[in-house]
């Protein structure tokens, strides 16, 4: 029977996902049979070599899907978790029996804090306690990991014992966990440096012992660590899908797998995952575990690949490894985003015009640029269909006899709502104050005051362009004079701006059709 250090290379790291065990004991991410079926299949496709797929002694629906995906793993070696005691460990060795490639995963603690405290035994009664459920579950599955609970608080003498002991009981796969996350790099990386060295020095085969890191994010060095324990002689790694794991998490799989590869210069390592596959299995276990991704998570959060600020879009239109060190396309995101916002630079918008089929002249351009930034300031997220909107309305307004100045609405439960509006006709700012039945009404009214005119409202509509309360409103009106119908249409986060500007663009229209602000389109006295 093959197990995964049969193919173990010295520079290939074997992936161990344990989001279907550790990252489902992260409260309330516990996942259906149907949901870890779906999971445990994309694992496997992706490439990881062993898939923990639960606790099987926890419960009957835990030990059914361990059996389920046993039994449909095609690559995978499939393992279940076990305590140090032989109820569990028979559970596990039934549970991952269909498998091609079975596991049993046992552990027991090592620190003083634990013995004392959880398992109230002395070191020498839990060296005992290794030797014989190590060997139960050898007796089971040829393949067997070996955890050493709280490693990284046990005293280093008394954890090369435990490992001895396990080792020569049939472990195939050590494991020297920090369970509670209070490792730094150099100390877990020594760690293991010295617990496989005594194993060489002491086990005949010894080399043949994958060790093996897994990290609690409790400091946020749940990556780091890993990694540090591939210098100290590690070559699995254990993992889950978006960090997803016990407190703060365990080491992202994603982050690992990507830092091995962006960096191979200096983790001269390989593994067998497919990383286009990355952003799927993150967006599969966000979905059926209802956690959602942080938005700035490295390689598959939503900004992971987003840029906004100038400079830096600036950089990524000129060549993208100014700001990227790895492509989208590699963890399976279809591209770049360069963000429109408050921070964006005129080479971005250019390239988002272009985009959106504009050509605009420097001095439009510098003029719809002037006014995005105004946008922007107003507005956490410029859509696409904002960009278009202001165009259009910067187009059209551009050779416009009439313009808005400035409006004011004072608008409530107790009427007449009022509007005070200042229009620039034909070069002569002109102020007028209209009351009105609703805001709208008395904004029109003004315009009405300002540029007197038979054209009557056929339809006045209004939508949101994008979403939220911030969303900014497109106002359609359209006017009929006699045989003459013109539209006009607006944009801002202001509904009453958006309307006035709607109506204004309609009436110059019609001046324009009809040649002049004629009798129909006058402005006002001052
Ligand atoms: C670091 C880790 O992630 S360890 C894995 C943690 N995951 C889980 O606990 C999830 C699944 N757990 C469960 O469903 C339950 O806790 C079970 C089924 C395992 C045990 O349930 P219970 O029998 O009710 O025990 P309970 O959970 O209250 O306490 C745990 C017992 O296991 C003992 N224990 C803990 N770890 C080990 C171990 N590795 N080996 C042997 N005994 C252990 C504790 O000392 C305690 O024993 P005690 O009752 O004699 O004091
Ligand atoms: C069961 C073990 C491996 C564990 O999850 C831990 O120590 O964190
Ligand atoms: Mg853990």
């Amino acid at each position: 029977m093959s197990t995964p250090q049969d193919h173990v290379s010295p520079d290939r790291v074997v992936i161990f996902d344990t989001t279907l065990r550790d990252g489902e004991q992260c409260p309330g991410a516990s996942m259906t049979l149907e949901e870890k079926l779906e999971v445990a299949d994309l694992l496997d496709t992706m490439g990881v070599d062993v898939i923990e797929a639960g606790f099987p002694i926890a419960s009957n629906g835990d030990f059914e899907s361990v059996a389920e995906i046993a039994r449909r793993a095609k690559n995978a070696v499939i393992a279940g978790l076990a305590r140090a005691i032989p109820v569990d460990i028979a559970r596990a060795g039934e549970a991952v029996k269909a498998a091609r490639r079975p596991r049993i995963h046992t552990f027991v603690s090592t620190s003083p804090i634990h013995l004392e405290h959880q398992m109230r035994k002395t070191q020498d009664q839990v060296i005992d306690i290794i030797a014989g459920t190590v060997a139960q579950a050898r007796n089971l599955v040829d393949d067997v990991e070996w955890s050493a609970m709280d490693a990284t608080r046990t005293p280093i003498d008394y954890l090369q014992r435990c490992v001895e002991t396990a080792v020569k009981a049939g472990a195939t796969t050590i494991n020297l966990p920090d369970t509670v996350g209070y490792a730094t790099p150099s100390e877990y990386e020594a760690m293991f440096r010295q617990v496989r060295a005594y194993i060489l020095d002491r086990v005949p085969n010894g080399e043949q012992i994958v060790f093996s890191a897994h990290c609690h994010d409790d400091l946020g060095l749940a990556v780091a660590n890993s990694l540090a324990a591939l210098a100290g002689g590690a070559r699995q790694i254990e993992c889950t899908i978006n960090g997803l794991g016990e407190r703060a998490g365990n080491a992202a799989l994603e982050e690992v797998v990507m830092a091995i590869r962006t960096r191979g210069d200096v983790l001269p390592f390989a593994t067998g995952i497919e990383a286009t596959l990355l952003t799927r299995a993150s967006k599969l276990v966000s979905a059926v575990t209802s956690f959602p991704v942080q938005y700035n998570k490295a390689i598959v959060g939503r900004n992971a690949f987003a840029h906004e600020s100038g400079i830096h879009q600036d950089g990524m239109l000129k060549n993208n490894t100014t700001y990227e060190i790895m492509t989208p396309d590699s963890v399976g995101v279809s591209k770049t985003s360069l963000v429109m916002g408050k921070h964006s630079g005129r080479a971005a918008f250019r390239d988002k015009l272009k985009a959106l089929g504009y050509e605009l002249g420097e001095n439009a351009l510098n003029d719809a640029f002037s006014r995005f930034k105004e946008l922007a300031d107003r507005k956490k997220v410029v859509y696409d269909e904002d960009i278009e909107a202001l165009v259009d309305h910067e187009i059209a307004v551009a050779h416009d006899r009439m313009k808005l100045v400035s409006l004011t609405v004072i608008a409530g439960s107790h009427g007449p709502q009022r509007a005070t509006m200042k229009m620039e006709v034909d070069g002569v700012v002109i102020t007028e104050e209209s009351a009105g039945n609703g805001p709208v009404d008395a904004t029109f009214n003004c315009i009405q005051a300002i540029v007197p005119h038979e054209a009557k409202l056929a339809l006045y509509q209004v939508h949101a362009v994008t979403e939220g309360t911030d969303a900014q409103a497109e106002v359609s009106v359209r006017l009929e004079d006699g045989d003459k119908a013109v539209t006009g249409r607006g944009s801002d986060p202001d509904t009453l701006v958006a309307s006035a500007q709607a109506y204004i663009i309609a009436l110059n229209k019609l001046a324009t059709k009809r040649g002049s602000l004629n009798a129909q389109a006058q402005p006002a006295a001052e």
